[in-house]
């Protein structure tokens, strides 16, 4: 078993560490941030990822997990450091490598022995061996530095499951002992290994996002042509699907791919294939269709009811997809400053991301579905929490002034909304029980008028 020091505890790095700790080994988790790490030691996490606490806890119990923000104290005689830090997007679209320059240098003046880094950060190719030259240069005769690239696969809201569970590992190595110390601080997870060079390890990370991103924004378009020509885009994804060829996952239509990757790591990919002289036409179109896909059911509401100014609007979930309090590149960020735009008064309900959504969203927050629903003139679904899947079709219906609903994740079925009193708009799939708009308001207003 290894001493092992992560730096940096966001998802990648405050999961990686748990696991590694569970997995035997000897971990101390360094981050910048105090009040982060003041959290964890008391074995609370600061991120909202299922199964993770417990794991913290019974591994800081059982004396195999610590956490500091002393560099010094963290870095000197660790036989591995995992570096997990962000590379955020630009403002022209390339990665940030700022955090990961000043890691690498709070790293560097505290190494005191041979050491292997494993960079789990997504970063473009080139970078770790620029990381690489740094140590060279930097460390001199206190001890020999590896670089291995170890790009991180793992999904939010099932990072857990995922680090345990996944497809493969990647260990993107020069040294072939530095690739197999990698190699041996994971063996008991039995997880298919792919050994490569550093500069494929880093674009393998790009290539998989990319290709993920192209699969979502493919079915999206299909889903738009669906919607015109009168096919159900649930049964040709999943007859698509059932080819395996194709591959039944990614293939759900909705508002658009969102999150901390996707839309930051296909920019990043597009300007790594500028820098070569390759303009990536097929990831820019992508990247456009999903701009255009985050507003569609803004536009769909607007058309419907004309105007959206001065209506109220339900929001039902405002994180980017369910199971994570992220609200990073989230679709209901675009949503909601759109309707703002338009005049809407909004009224959101997430069951985890409220916290996160309220220090960039200018919107009232209900404390529940049906407070968010009540007197709405239309309700558009954002995310699909099993709270909103499993809700009563006519709870709706009860609540809003008019019950319109445009549903960015198909998250119902069309028989059960049949069988419900509701106007229903979905991704790729007919309209349902459309209302007479004009007859509905003239009654709305009679009755507020005669009580
Ligand atoms: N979030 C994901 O699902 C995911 C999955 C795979 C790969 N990645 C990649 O992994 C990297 C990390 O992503 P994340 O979402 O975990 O980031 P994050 O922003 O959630 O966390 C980064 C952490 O690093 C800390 N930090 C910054 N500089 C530091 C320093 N010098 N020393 C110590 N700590 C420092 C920050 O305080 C923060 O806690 C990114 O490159 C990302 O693209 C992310
Ligand atoms: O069929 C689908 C699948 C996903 N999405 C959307 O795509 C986004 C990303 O979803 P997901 O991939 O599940 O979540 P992430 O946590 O962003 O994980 C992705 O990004 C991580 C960071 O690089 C990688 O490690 C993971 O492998 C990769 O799946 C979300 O907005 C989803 O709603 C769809 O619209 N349709």
């Amino acid at each position: 078993m290894k001493n092992i020091a992560v730096v940096g505890t966001g998802y990648v790095g405050l999961v990686t560490g748990v696991c590694l700790a569970d997995l035997g080994h000897h971990v101390i988790c360094i981050d910048v941030d105090e009040e982060k790490v003041s959290q964890m030691r008391k074995g609370h996490s600061p991120i909202y990822e299922p199964q993770l606490e417990d794991l913290m806890k019974k591994n800081i119990e059982e004396g195999r997990l610590t956490f500091t923000t002393n560099h010094a104290w963290g870095i000197r005689n660790m036989d591995v450091i995992f570096l997990a830090v962000g590379t955020p997007q630009q403002q022209d679209g390339s990665a940030d490598l700022s955090y990961v320059q000043r890691a690498v240098n709070d790293i560097a003046q505290h190494i005191n022995r041979d050491v292997v880094v494993v960079n789990k950060s997504t970063v473009p190719v080139g970078t770790n061996e620029s990381i690489q030259q740094y140590f060279n240069q930097h460390v001199g005769e206190l001890g020999q530095v590896d670089v291995v690239s170890n790009p991180e696969f793992l999904r939010e809201g099932s990072a857990v499951y995922d680090m345990f569970h996944g497809d493969r590992i990647i260990i993107g190595a020069d040294n072939e002992d530095a690739a197999l110390l990698v190699e041996e601080l994971y063996r008991r997870l039995k997880l298919p290994v792919v050994k490569t060079d550093i500069r494929s390890a880093e674009m393998i990370k790009y290539a998989s996002n990319a290709f993920l991103a192209t699969k979502i924004s493919f079915i999206n378009e299909i889903s738009s042509i669906c919607e015109k020509v009168g096919a159900n885009i649930e049964d040709v994804a999943y007859g698509m699907g059932k080819d395996r060829r194709i591959g039944t996952q990614f293939l759900q239509a909705g508002i658009g791919y969102g999150g901390s990757c996707f839309p930051k790591d296909t920019n990043a990919l597009v300007q790594i294939a500028g820098n070569v002289e390759h303009k990536f036409d097929l990831l820019e179109s992508v990247i456009h269709v999903n701009n255009r896909q985050q507003l569609l059911l803004v536009k769909k509401a607007k058309e419907r009811l004309g105007s959206l100014h001065g209506k109220r609007v339900a929001m039902l979930g405002l994180a980017f997809k369910p199971n994570t309090d992220d609200i990073r590149e989230a679709a209901s960020v675009v949503v909601a400053n759109e309707l703002i735009q338009e005049g809407a008064y909004v009224t959101a309900y997430d069951p985890i991301a409220m916290t996160n959504a309220a220090k960039v969203l200018n919107i009232e927050f209900a404390n529940s579905v049906v407070e968010a629903l009540q007197e709405a003139d239309v309700a558009l679904i954002i995310t699909e929490w099993d709270e909103f899947k499993q809700l009563p079709l006519n709870t709706y219906s009860e609540h809003m002034r008019v019950p319109i609903v445009f549903d960015g994740r198909n998250c119902y079925t069309l028989e059960a909304v049949q069988e419900a009193y509701l106007e229903y708009h979905s991704i790729g799939r007919p309209v349902v029980g459309e209302v007479d708009l004009n007859k509905y308001l003239y009654i709305q207003n009679f009755l507020s008028e005669h009580g």
